[in-house]
């Protein structure tokens, strides 16, 4: 349990795991940015942390911050967490040999190869909802695609994918307090668990996709079994629910701005630029923790060992000091690269690739059928305790 703070942290009653913040997230983010450095939150005894230069700070100071604690507020190593132990919530050394292997197996040559077998779904899907001309981006794209191509690239059976949306919205809540929200994700939480690791085991997994190519590292003794169990859970785990989000969020930021839609249609090639940009606005991946090794400070305000940081990067990628011009305002021009939405350091988002190449193939293949895309209601933002999305993006679009 973080120890309680020293006397020269301010706190603040905000709660950053509250329905009404989670809804709407950006005045509270304002409000602990501003409040200084660190905030201390009474209600679940972590030091909240919002200003992009401290959240830099924290993800790229692995021994000051490990992960071995757990990304949620409470300390994993204290008792039997829901699952063992993710490359996530590890540190050197342990984590160095599965980061090793996993950056073998998915890195951008490998990727390259993905661009082929992954343009067809997203054409397909594309030409589908322009002839519709009104659809919903969360329901009839973003929670598509994903499932109709990475499936398939990890190279596991087609049984059981149903349960890898519902697997990641259990890891990403997880990474939250125990919250009525955590109970919701949870609430079959054996029948999806079960359905995954089953299908991270070496006889499930096809020959030519990452599972496989993560299992050969066992052949040649880089892995032991077990790690390689636990890196294919993490593909599942972590590749699904924030690709759909990012795709999501990017297209209801463009939704939002005729502008940005008409400087993509006329130069697709702008797609990257787009998608990093989104990421920087509404970025899938908001909040989780870190966990202090030793007394420290972090922007001059002392913190014990064992303290639990709450690092907001949904608020430091809208950290005015970093992103000036408007750090509110979606602006493709804006060039957003260094956004902390993929993490940043040791833990950064390994499969970032293969989110990016999803991303991009999606707003290609739309950039080059539609003229105009706009809102045909409000989005309804979905209440989760670390990622930002929508249940709901309700748009129209006119064919070019
Ligand atoms: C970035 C998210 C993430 C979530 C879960 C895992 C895992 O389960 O190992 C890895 C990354």
């Amino acid at each position: 349990m973080t120890p309680s703070p020293t006397a020269d942290v301010t706190s603040l009653p905000d709660d950053p795991f509250s329905v009404a913040n989670i809804t709407d997230p950006y005045p509270m983010l304002t409000r602990l940015r501003e409040n200084g450095p660190v905030t201390w939150l009474e209600k679940y005894g972590v030091y909240a942390v919002a200003g992009f230069e401290e959240v830099y700070e924290v993800l790229t100071d692995f021994e000051t911050y490990c992960s071995s604690g757990g990304l949620g507020p409470h300390d994993i190593r204290e008792d039997e967490g829901w699952r063992p132990p993710s490359i996530l919530e590890s540190d050197p050394p342990t984590h160095t040999v599965m980061r090793r292997a996993l950056t073998g197996v998915i890195n951008p040559s490998t990727v390259r190869a993905l661009r082929e077998p992954f343009t067809p779904p997203a054409e397909e899907l594309a030409d589908e909802l322009v002839t519709r001309g009104e659809f919903d981006v969360v329901k009839d794209l973003a929670e598509k695609y994903p499932l109709r191509v990475f499936p398939d690239a990890v190279g596991i059976p087609e049984d059981g994918r149903e349960h890898l949306l519902p697997y990641g919205n259990m890891v990403f809540n997880a990474f939250g307090p125990k919250n009525e929200i955590l109970d919701r994700a949870f609430a079959n939480a054996d029948e999806h668990s079960a359905a995954i690791m089953q299908n991270c085991a070496r006889e499930n997994l096809d020959s030519t996709g990452f599972g496989a190519r993560i299992w050969d590292r066992v052949h040649d003794g880089m892995l032991t079994p077990e790690q390689a169990t636990l890196l294919v859970r993490a593909l599942l785990s972590a590749g699904v629910d924030t690709t759909v989000f990012g795709i999501g969020n990017t297209l209801k930021c463009l939704s939002q701005s005729p502008q940005a839609w008409a400087t993509l249609r006329d130069n697709p090639a702008l797609a990257k630029f787009a998608v990093d940009e989104a990421l920087r606005l509404e970025s899938p991946f908001q909040k989780f923790h870190r966990t202090t090794t030793a007394a420290g400070t972090l922007g001059g305000v002392d913190i014990p060992a064992n303290s639990k940081i709450l690092l907001l990067t949904g608020a430091a990628n809208r950290d005015p000091r970093q992103w000036h011009d408007n750090a509110d305002d979606y602006d493709i021009e804006r060039r957003a690269s260094g956004h902390v939405a993929f993490g940043m350091g040791l833990h950064q988002c390994v499969g970032q690739p293969i989110a990016r190449l999803e991303m991009e193939l999606v707003l290609k293949a739309l950039a080059t059928r539609v003229e105009r895309i706009e809102p045909a209601g409000e989005p309804v933002p979905i209440v989760h305790n670390s990622l930002r999305g929508f249940e709901s993006i309700p748009v129209k679009v006119v064919p070019r």
